[in-house]
């Protein structure tokens, strides 16, 4: 058994790696941890997330000593805010732990990317640069190697699960950046309240316009432009994503089922649904799937792509990281 820790359990993402980590054979939950002067340290967990009291009662422990709690782990999951995770994985790192980062901290490897768009001076290079980026249908022989994975961001697993089949096949004209429209749940932003992510403040906008850092961590790995735009609606979680894109000239509907139906043929949790089909949030929520669907008419496909941003946005898509670095049955903890 892997003793695994989970820093920043009580948040939405962290309570659902808690719920698998507990139904994961190979795992043992030997720690929940929030910050230092968090005012839920000492609670239960199950007192705060319900749908785990009787489950899993551990209690959320403050996070005072790094390299004391690294010590005794083997597996650390980092559900923080992004500068959080920068300054605590390389300790976990530094004591042998393999490290699952569910925030950005790791996934760009780019001069000005972490002032430009995080708002903070990475001083983390070296881990920075061996970081593997964890779109799990994708990455899987670096993964199984890696010490520290950097879980895609829930917008970019949307997005780049569509695209990357067209694009790796040489089926999309890039002079014509593909447009990504996506609208995520209140979920998405976390569970601390704010007036723009209240629930009841929300009705349905687009933010982040031409600014969001998910623009260019979508780029950087699809190695193609797009332009995205984020939306925020009035649901609790998953994500949407209806992407538009010019089909190199001559190719076909044809071609492009093709391409989609390789790629995932024997990955049970992307679910290419046709041509002629929309992805919809309803078949998702709540699991680790995503659904893509499709459409051409002359020269234009365009894909829909849905995920639950909580799992395979991030949990469970960290769980399949976990998986594969390890070696356990690819579903094991998600379905
Ligand atoms: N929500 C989503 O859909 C997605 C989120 N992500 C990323 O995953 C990460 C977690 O997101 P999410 O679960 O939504 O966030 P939440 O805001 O819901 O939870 C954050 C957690 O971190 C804890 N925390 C804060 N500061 C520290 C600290 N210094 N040390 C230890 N724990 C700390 C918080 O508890 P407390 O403040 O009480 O200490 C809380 O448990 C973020 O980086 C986010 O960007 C990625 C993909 C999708
Ligand atoms: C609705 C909402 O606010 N969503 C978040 C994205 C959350 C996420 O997946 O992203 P990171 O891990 O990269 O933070 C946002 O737009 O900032």
């Amino acid at each position: 058994m892997l003793k695994t820790v989970i820093v920043g359990a009580s948040g939405y993402t962290g309570a659902e790696l808690t719920k698998m980590v507990f139904l994961h054979p190979e795992l043992e939950l030997s720690g929940l941890y929030v910050s230092e002067n968090s005012v839920d340290a000492n609670k239960s967990i199950g007192d705060l997330h319900g749908a785990l009291k009787g489950l899993v009662d551990l209690p959320l422990q403050p996070l005072k000593d790094v390299s004391a709690v690294a010590k005794s782990a083997d597996v650390v999951l980092l559900a923080t805010a992004h500068e959080v995770s920068h300054n605590i994985a390389p300790t976990f790192l530094a004591e042998g732990c393999k490290v699952f980062d569910l925030s950005g901290a790791f996934r760009v490897q780019s001069d000005s990317f972490y002032t430009d768009y995080y708002g903070f001076e990475h001083q983390y290079g070296e881990w920075l640069e061996k970081a593997v980026y964890g779109l799990a249908e994708w990455n899987e022989a670096d993964i199984a190697k890696a010490d520290l994975v950097a879980v895609p961001g829930c917008y970019p697993t949307a997005s780049q699960l569509a695209l990357k089949p067209l694009l790796d096949a040489g089926l999309i004209d890039t002079q014509q950046w593909p447009v990504i429209n996506a609208v995520s749940g209140v979920s998405g932003a976390g569970r601390k309240a704010s007036m723009t992510n209240s629930f009841c403040e929300v009705s349905l906008h687009a933010y982040g316009v031409f600014t969001h850092r998910h623009q260019p961590e979508i780029s950087t790995h699809l190695g193609c432009d797009v332009i995205f735009i984020p939306h925020l609606g009035n649901f609790k979680r998953g994500i949407l994503a209806t992407i538009t894109a010019k089909l190199a000239e001559g190719v076909s509907e044809v071609q492009v089922t093709e391409a989609l139906e390789k790629a995932y043929e024997n990955k049970t949790l992307v679910r290419p649904l046709g041509a002629g089909q929309s992805a919809k949030l309803q078949s998702v929520q709540n699991t680790g799937f995503c659904d893509i669907g499709w459409s051409v008419k002359g020269q234009h496909v365009i894909l829909t792509s849905a995920i639950d941003n909580l799992l395979k946005g991030a949990a469970s898509q960290a769980m399949q990281c976990i998986n594969i670095r390890f070696g356990f049955s690819p579903l094991t903890a998600i379905v």
